[in-house]
């Protein structure tokens, strides 16, 4: 059956049990026709106030403030490895669940109903920017996003445009929503892919193992490939400061394909816009932090710029180099584990996990995997990362 056709097959009411009681708090009705304005109009409304936060271990990590315990969430936390996501999916398109506020923000929820993380990172996905930047994105069931119009040449930059932020309202409506929901017993994280990321996948078209489209473009055509990474810049300030208004609490920049460029093509078309998004944002919203994970070789880069709060390492990086280099910066550090560890016997996740603590010590380190979950990860092995991260740290922090 295709994939349309379990779709239709399915009843599409929104059903949202684990925002249940937050709506009714809210006083927003889910069945009633203009739901969306009712969560938008709360989000934008002057007096909006979020819980007391019960649990900001993150968030003190970053501000070098007593902990009990090692803060910990992981990247793709919310996904296919949860049977419930999975039953969700059968019913929406995944598009479909970035652009509806509830069902993203019920999303998010599943993964901390059975981990007892301390973040939630809000579902959405990097490629909604191009998106409103006026390209088709399609989700294909097993090869990811695929652009059916990519860039081609320079003149193709005349397509694109600059979006207004609310546009990508539906993203603040869901932060808002989560926040809302959580009720202090976690940190709101919000993201977006960094602009060569993005830029890659809209030159590409989707994802790419050479990434020659992309290269061609930056070194035959580098006036209008900065043109076009300032432009997706200029977007993200915007998207990223209304997120943070909306209720993301942290900011996680994802450069996925930083490590496909040289040191120093690298800052020049990737890390210096990130330099440039994080300093804008800065200056509107100074209390945010901000993570920036630019998976690769480059991490050595990032810990020199202030703009960053802290430096994710990716699960290639030597951790013992960011330990010491995150004493020298002060800076907080986020990672490593390799994903792959996930598949391991319960042990070795444990005395891995534990080797990662003991390298960094218990303060400036939030713990997470050196890449995201994957679709065939067991869940009571990612329940034994989340334990022996909490109860050693713990032990450590006595
Ligand atoms: C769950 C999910 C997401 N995106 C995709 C999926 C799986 C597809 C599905 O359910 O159909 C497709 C989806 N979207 C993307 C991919 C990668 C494809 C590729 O390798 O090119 C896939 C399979 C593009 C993407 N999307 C993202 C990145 C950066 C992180 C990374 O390096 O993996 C990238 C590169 C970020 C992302 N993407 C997502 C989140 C929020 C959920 C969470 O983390 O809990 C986030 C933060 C959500």
């Amino acid at each position: 059956m295709s994939e349309a056709d379990k779709q239709a097959e399915q009843p599409r009411t929104i059903e949202v049990p684990l925002l249940q009681s937050t709506l009714a708090r809210l006083g927003i009705d889910k069945n009633s026709e203009n739901w969306r304005q009712q969560v938008r109009a709360l989000r934008q409304s002057k007096d909006q106030k979020f819980p007391v936060m019960k649990n900001d271990t993150l968030l003190r990590v970053i501000k070098r403030e007593k902990i009990d315990h090692l803060p910990i969430w992981v990247m793709r936390q919310a996904g296919r490895y949860l049977p419930e996501f999975r039953e969700v999916r059968k019913i929406w398109s995944f598009f479909e669940l970035c652009d509806n506020p509830l069902l993203a923000a019920e999303v998010t929820l599943q993964p901390l109903e059975r981990f007892p993380m301390d973040a939630g990172i809000i579902f959405s996905d990097i490629l909604v920017v191009p998106k409103v930047m006026g390209m088709e994105v399609i989700m294909e069931e097993k090869r990811g996003p695929v652009f059916p119009q990519p860039l081609v040449e320079p003149s193709d930059l005349q397509k694109l445009s600059i979006p207004d932020p609310e546009s990508l309202g539906d993203v603040y409506d869901a932060l808002y929503l989560f926040r809302q929901a959580v009720e202090g017993k976690v940190t709101t994280i919000g993201f977006a892919g960094a602009p060569w990321t993005l830029m890659s996948y809209m030159i590409e078209g989707g994802g790419s193992k050479m990434f020659s489209k992309v290269k061609k473009w930056i070194f035959k055509w580098k006036e209008e490939s900065k043109k076009l990474l300032s432009m997706i810049s200029d977007v993200l300030i915007e998207y990223i400061s209304k997120q943070i208004e909306g209720g993301a609490q942290i900011i996680q920049l994802f450069d996925s394909w930083a490590g496909e460029l040289g040191h120093e093509d690298y800052w020049e078309f990737g890390l210096s816009y990130c330099v440039r998004v994080a300093t804008e944002v800065k200056k509107r919203h100074p209390e945010t932090p901000i993570i920036m994970f630019a998976k690769g070789n480059h991490s050595d880069m990032v810990f020199k710029h202030d703009c960053f709060d802290c430096v994710g390492i990716d699960y290639a990086w030597d951790l013992s180099l960011a330990a010491k280099y995150s004493q020298q910066y002060n800076k907080v550090i986020q990672g490593n584990l390799d994903p792959g560890v996930l598949l391991a016997e319960k042990d070795t996740i444990r005395e891995k996990t534990r080797k990662m603590i003991d390298i960094v010590g218990v303060d400036r380190y939030i713990v997470n995997l050196g890449h995201g979950m994957w679709p065939e990860h067991d869940l009571e092995h990612l329940a034994v990362f989340v334990d022996e991260t909490h109860k050693y740290s713990a032990s450590k922090l006595k």
